[in-house]
């Protein structure tokens, strides 16, 4: 039975008085990998910022991990990022400080209060991204594939029912970008539902999976074709 963690249903979504998607109908079950591709300005981030809140959605029905788009209170959006794993382009990680110390921050914010629990998962988080041992060291001290290995891992801290991935890959070279998509498909291989928005068609191709395209305001599903 299919199980949404995200149903969209005639939604438009604007930036101020300018419609950038219109008519979106989508649905993302529980394990799924989806891709969301589009040329430059087509609307990728609007889509993925209606979904973790940052732009409120005046126009249709959007339900997401159990939170109601429509009448999504500010109060609400720090309990509904618990529930999303968000992934960023530039890794978003504090400068001042290391990789265990981002990652008590994040847990802090979000009610944790057993040290030995947080270590624990601190240390659960980073094994998934093979950043085990890295934990020390600041993020100026790390590669930029460690930095966003390390960001999926702080995604994963509070156990998202959906990670939504901004580009990810997006400031890699290509060996590193791989790298990070290995990460990310072993973490939905474990179970975790992944909304992955990319312009890399090099990993659309070497790792096949649902596709949304967002195009002429419009979001529908692409049909990649076996070669
Ligand atoms: N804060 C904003 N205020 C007004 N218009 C905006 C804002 N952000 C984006 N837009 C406009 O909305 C449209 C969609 O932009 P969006 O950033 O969602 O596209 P995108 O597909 O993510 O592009 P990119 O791949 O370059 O990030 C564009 O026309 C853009 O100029």
């Amino acid at each position: 039975m299919s199980n949404p963690v995200l149903k969209l249903k005639d939604v438009s979504i604007y930036q101020g008085n300018s419609l950038v998607l219109s008519n979106v109908n989508v649905e993302i079950n529980k394990g799924d990998f989806v891709y969301l591709i589009g040329r430059t300005g087509s609307g990728k981030s609007s889509f993925m910022k209606t979904l973790y809140g940052d732009l409120h959605l005046t126009e249709g029905e959007g339900h997401i991990v159990d939170y109601n788009l429509r009448t999504l209170k500010e109060s609400e959006i720090p309990f509904l990022r618990r529930k999303l794993g968000v992934v960023f382009q530039d890794f978003k990680l504090l400068t001042d400080r290391t990789v265990n110390d981002n990652f008590l921050f994040v847990l802090q914010a979000t009610g944790w209060k057993d040290k030995q629990a947080m270590n624990t998962r601190i240390e659960e988080v980073l094994t998934k991204v093979g950043m085990k041992t890295k934990g020390f060291k600041f993020p100026h001290e790390l590669s930029g594939g460690e930095q966003q290995r390390v960001a999926i891992a702080r995604a994963l801290l509070n156990n998202p029912e959906l990670i939504l991935a901004d580009e990810p890959t997006g400031n890699l070279d290509p060996q590193t970008s791989v790298e990070v998509m290995e990460v990310l498909q072993e973490i939905n291989k474990n179970g975790n539902t992944i909304l992955m928005a990319t312009h890399d068609y090099a990993l659309l191709l070497k790792y096949p999976s649902k596709t949304l395209k967002c195009d002429e305001n419009q979001v529908y599903e692409v049909v990649q074709r076996k070669s």
